[in-house]
């Protein structure tokens, strides 16, 4: 048998090791059934085995390994998508990539082995092996991985897919990275750092299962296309149970129908308004000027207004949520009422406790009333003065000052805070963040609350901040996110963008304003061509006799007349998606076509970086049509 054949039968080994577990797990529902002694845990038992075969079963079914561990000692390993057991008693067939021992695959070279004496790539067309290639350790030998080569060249259809064979040492790094901790990733265009908060994801839930399926993991994207896009990769990766959300859906309580000015949203999603809103809330209290009287029969139970104002008081210093606080001062006035009962020999039983709390309710009320955010909300925005005085300027206050109200994206941000004063908000065990420079301090403190207890994943690149409130500095935005101390970590080694194109960008890159280091390109291929404005349609006809997706970006307002121009050139293909360039963040396309990048830039405050990422969406080849603004120096 040749190699190639040896390891074609241990992929029917695979199958069977699956096949064995598919059947298991199927046996086990039946008996787990009929074992279990009452019928809580009968249910219990039986959910679990039963989502655990049909995990097995549903699996989509792919390459069973993609790698392999020869170990100095002797021992071998295969690596996969997941685990394959072997025969009762025997070691796993495959081991699953997440597991301590694969550590070695992604990181051992030959400074410094990790025991490894050989590390074997496969090569796979659909479900068929059709070769592998080595990497000796031990004799020093480095190839350059033509398997990794293949995958990074490859063209891109569909939705993003796992790097689990590939993954590279520095990201590995962060995939691995202790739950406890919280990293911030500073990730040049196409470095990884989707592919490593995806991936870092599902490993965390490999190794700390229990506490995350209590607690939960959240992954936040920019929009609806990305999560579109990385979507299936967790799936893919066996896990299904992750919540995927963008951060306006995750804080959205009321449907939003109106717009900011552009000012006002400014004003909205700077970080005084915190200040302003907690004003604005505990505003509502109110100093107790009557005592309470509560008639009981024949009796009537008092309690003076300077003991219910000592109440009021000692429940806001507690600095509890406005509604616990509320639920205190609500008890403890009733426990006074109690002991004044107990005094005359009265027994505070249950119904009578209940009757004493409706009773005192009023008063409590009046000083310390329930409110909602959205009544708190209406009442600053229509007169802020009370509340912003000192804290935000006159200007700034008639900014937000409206007398109607439908919400905006902004007030829902608001909302979040307020609702997020009045009660703690569930929080996840880990969260996970992209293109976070992206978020406004007020974004960034209702994720803070919601990972008070848990650890952040943050995942971004400065020079791609494209909101008014983008962060130019990520010690400062780690601080809003209520993680002052994580660890920065820059990737600058780009997977995506083509050298010819990533020189370009790296010329926007000095006039943006941001710190962050260059990009440099794993590939030497690809190619850049600058055109004039007459050669649109040239472009993508050109672009369509090659393989893969096209991306042809313009500026928002440039769009319709863009489209219409194709369709009337009968540019008309599937292949080809027309984007606004305020939608293209987080995807990549094979070819991409940016249309008038003067126009791009035009369009926003921070339209040179809009242009910087709609530049370093391209994989293999990138065409600019008209002037680009960049320095003199240009090709
Ligand atoms: N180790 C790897 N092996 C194979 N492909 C990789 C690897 N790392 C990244 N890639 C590929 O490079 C591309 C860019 O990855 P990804 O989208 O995660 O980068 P990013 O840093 O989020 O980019 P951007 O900020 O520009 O949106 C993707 O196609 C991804 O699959």
């Amino acid at each position: 048998m040749t190699e190639l054949e040896t390891e074609r039968a241990y992929v029917d080994e695979c199958r069977k090791g699956l096949q064995r577990m598919l059947d298991g797990a199927r046996h086990n529902v039946i008996v787990g059934e009929s074992v279990a002694g009452d019928r809580y845990s009968a249910e219990r038992l039986g959910r679990h085995l039963k989502s655990l075969a049909k995990e097995l079963g549903e699996a989509p079914e792919g390459p069973p390994f993609f790698g392999r561990l020869d170990l100095e000692d002797g021992h071998r390993h295969y690596l996969g998508r997941r685990h394959i057991s072997g025969e009762t008693g025997q070691p796993p067939v495959v081991i699953d990539w997440r597991a301590p021992v694969s550590t070695a695959f992604y990181r051992a070279h030959a400074g410094e082995r990790r025991g490894v004496a050989m590390r074997r790539r496969y090569g796979w067309s659909g479900l068929t092996l059709t070769g592998f290639e080595d990497e000796r350790l031990d004799d020093g030998e480095r190839v350059a991985s033509r398997i990794l080569a293949a995958e990074l060249e490859r063209p891109r259809v569909g939705p993003m897919r796992d790097i689990v064979a590939t993954i590279q040492p520095e990201q590995d790094e962060l995939v691995r990275a202790e739950l406890e901790e919280s990293i911030c990733v500073q990730g040049a265009p196409g470095t990884g750092k989707t592919a490593v908060g995806l991936h870092r994801a599902a490993y965390l839930l490999y190794a700390h299962r229990q506490r995350l399926e209590r607690h939960g993991v959240l992954i936040l994207g920019p929009n609806r296309a990305f999560l579109g896009y990385i979507g299936a990769v967790l799936p893919a990766l066996g896990e299904v149970d992750v919540e995927q959300t963008t951060v306006d859906e995750l804080l959205l309580r009321t449907s939003v129908k109106g717009e900011d000015s552009v000012e006002a949203a400014a004003v909205k999603h700077d970080e005084r308004m915190a200040a302003v809103l907690r004003r604005a809330l505990y505003g509502r209290i109110t100093k107790p000027v009557e005592p309470v009287a509560v008639r009981d029969g024949a009796f009537v139970w008092r309690v003076a207004e300077d003991e219910l104002r000592r109440i009021v008081d000692q429940a806001r210093r507690a600095a509890l949520p406005y509604r616990i606080g509320r639920e205190r001062v609500l008890s403890q006035t009733v426990a006074l009422v109690r002991r004044q009962a107990e005094l005359r020999g009265r027994a505070a039983d249950a119904p009578w406790l209940r009757r004493m709390t409706r009773a005192v309710t009023p008063a409590v009320e009046a000083a310390w009333p329930n409110v909602k955010p959205e009544e708190v909300l209406a009442g600053l925005l229509s007169d802020p003065a009370p509340h912003a005085e000192g804290l935000l300027s006159a200007r700034e206050q008639a900014a937000i000052t409206r007398r109607r109200h439908a919400w905006t994206a902004a007030d829902a941000v608001l909302l979040d805070e307020l609702a997020g004063l009045l009660d703690h908000p569930k929080g996840y065990g880990h969260v996970i963040v992209d293109e976070a420079q992206d978020l406004s301090p007020m974004q960034c403190r209702a994720i803070a609350r919601r990972s008070e207890y848990g650890s952040l994943t943050v995942l971004g690149d400065l020079a791609q901040g494209t909101t008014p409130w983008a962060a130019r500095d990520w010690a400062e935005q780690m601080k809003n996110l209520g993680k002052p101390d994580a660890r920065v970590i820059a990737l600058t080694t780009g997977f995506r963008v083509p050298a010819v194109v990533v020189e370009l960008a790296n010329r926007l890159l000095d006039q943006l304003g941001v710190n962050v280091p260059p990009t440099r390109s794993f590939r030497s291929d690809g190619r850049l061509k600058l055109r004039g404005s007459d050669e649109v349609e040239l472009a993508v006809r050109e672009a369509l006799e090659h393989e893969g997706s096209i991306g042809v970006i313009a500026a928002d307002a440039a769009l319709p007349a863009l489209a219409a121009r194709l369709a009337a050139h009968g540019i008309d293909d599937e292949r080809v998606s027309v984007m606004p360039a305020s939608l293209v963040k987080g995807l990549e396309y094979d070819h991409v076509v940016v249309v008038e990048p003067a126009a791009v830039v035009a369009a926003e405050p921070r339209g040179l970086n809009r242009l910087y990422v709609a530049l370093t969406r391209a994989v293999s080849r990138l065409d600019v049509i008209g002037a680009l603004p960049v320095p003199a120096g240009s090709p």
